[in-house]
């Protein structure tokens, strides 16, 4: 079976916030866009939000080819994905309408042409049910503004072929992207069920008020924000481990995980999840001493640090603010 990987159309259903994003990102990288989008004044919208996002594009550099210009914006959804080679739904998050609308866009698709879908956690297998061809269809799941951050989740449903997924994988890299193949169907993925929980204790922490929104917004950016932009949560504990690394860490602060700080029910720390996760961990820091995965991590927020400081007096900001 071969999908499409090498292409020139790229077609956008939906041009809100992450559909103007993806618009955005295509045309950046030289493509021809079509774009639908049912609202009225939808089209206005959407290239007021590409002019917006121009700027940022023409720093990071423009692909050769690539234009503003090159966006058509169509009058129905056949029109928009007859020609594609690549088709990016971004609708509203309802089950209905996805099922619907990629009903219609299925029928009216190149067969090898593979349609993706932005939904941030309902599950392909459902809503991909009554498409044609749905061996080639995926979930693409970018992050806001989609223009810039480079992760994009990659979700298989009950029919999709093995080769969409290392497809969709060759298509998102060539747009300049990081995609992670997210192997089991699962609501809300690996991301957001990392960013609900943030959210959900975040939420708890204002109505049981413990602290602001900003005072929060605050404890992450000033903290682990900084780290989490070039080290994941893993290898960050793993240093905090000292010379004895992620067994020691799971030995001194693993009993907290106990200690009601959290309203998630946490997971019983079984001798089977500390493998996992020391393996793992492990695993990541490959040949590598804590003391120089130290020296990279200090690097790296020295070098975030300087960049967050200039940008923000750019905009007459100090650092604090
Ligand atoms: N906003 C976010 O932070 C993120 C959202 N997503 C996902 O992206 C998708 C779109 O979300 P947003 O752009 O935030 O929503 P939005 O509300 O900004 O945009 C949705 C757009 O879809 C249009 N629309 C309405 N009915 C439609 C239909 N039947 N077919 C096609 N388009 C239709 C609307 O006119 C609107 O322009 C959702 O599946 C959401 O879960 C994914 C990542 C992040
Ligand atoms: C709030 N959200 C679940 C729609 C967020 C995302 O899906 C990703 C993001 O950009 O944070």
């Amino acid at each position: 079976m071969s999908f499409i990987t090498d292409i020139k159309t790229f077609a956008a259903l939906g041009s809100g916030v992450i559909g103007s994003g993806w618009v955005a990102r295509a045309l950046a990288n030289g493509l021809d866009v079509v774009a639908w989008d049912p609202a009225p004044g939808a089209e206005e919208a959407l290239r007021k939000r590409i002019a917006n996002a121009w700027p940022a594009l023409e720093k990071q550099g423009l692909k050769p080819g690539a234009a503003q210009s090159r966006l058509r914006f169509v009058a129905t959804i056949e029109e928009c994905v007859r020609d594609a080679d690549f088709i990016q739904e971004s609708a509203p998050e309802r089950l209905e309408l996805k099922l619907d609308l990629h009903g219609r866009i299925s029928a009216a698709a190149k067969p090898n042409a593979l349609i993706a879908s932005s939904t941030s956690g309902l599950l392909p297998s459902e809503f991909y049910e009554s498409s044609s061809h749905p061996q080639r269809c995926i979930v693409g799941h970018p992050f806001n503004p989609v223009y810039l951050l480079p992760l994009v989740e990659i979700v298989g449903g009950r029919n999709t072929a093995p080769e969409a997924i290392e497809a969709a994988k060759q298509v998102y890299s060539a747009l300049g992207m990081q995609p992670l193949h997210v192997r089991k169907e699962v609501p809300g993925f690996i991301a957001d069920r990392l960013l609900e929980a943030l959210w959900r204790e975040a939420l708890h922490l204002v109505n049981d008020g413990v602290a602001t929104t900003g005072e929060i917004d605050d404890a992450i950016r000033f903290g682990a924000g900084l780290r989490w932009s070039f080290m994941g949560t893993f290898l960050t504990y793993t240093l905090a481990g000292g010379d004895a690394g992620m067994r020691h860490f799971m030995a001194q602060f693993g009993p907290a995980l106990q200690l009601p700080w959290t309203y998630l029910p946490a997971p019983e720390l079984t001798e089977e999840l500390i493998d996992a996760v020391v393996d793992g961990t492990s695993e990541q820091r490959g040949e590598r001493s804590i003391a120089s995965l130290e020296r990279y991590r200090d690097d790296c927020l020295l070098a975030v640090l300087d960049a967050v400081k200039t940008t923000k007096a750019r905009h007459g900001l100090n650092f604090s603010d």
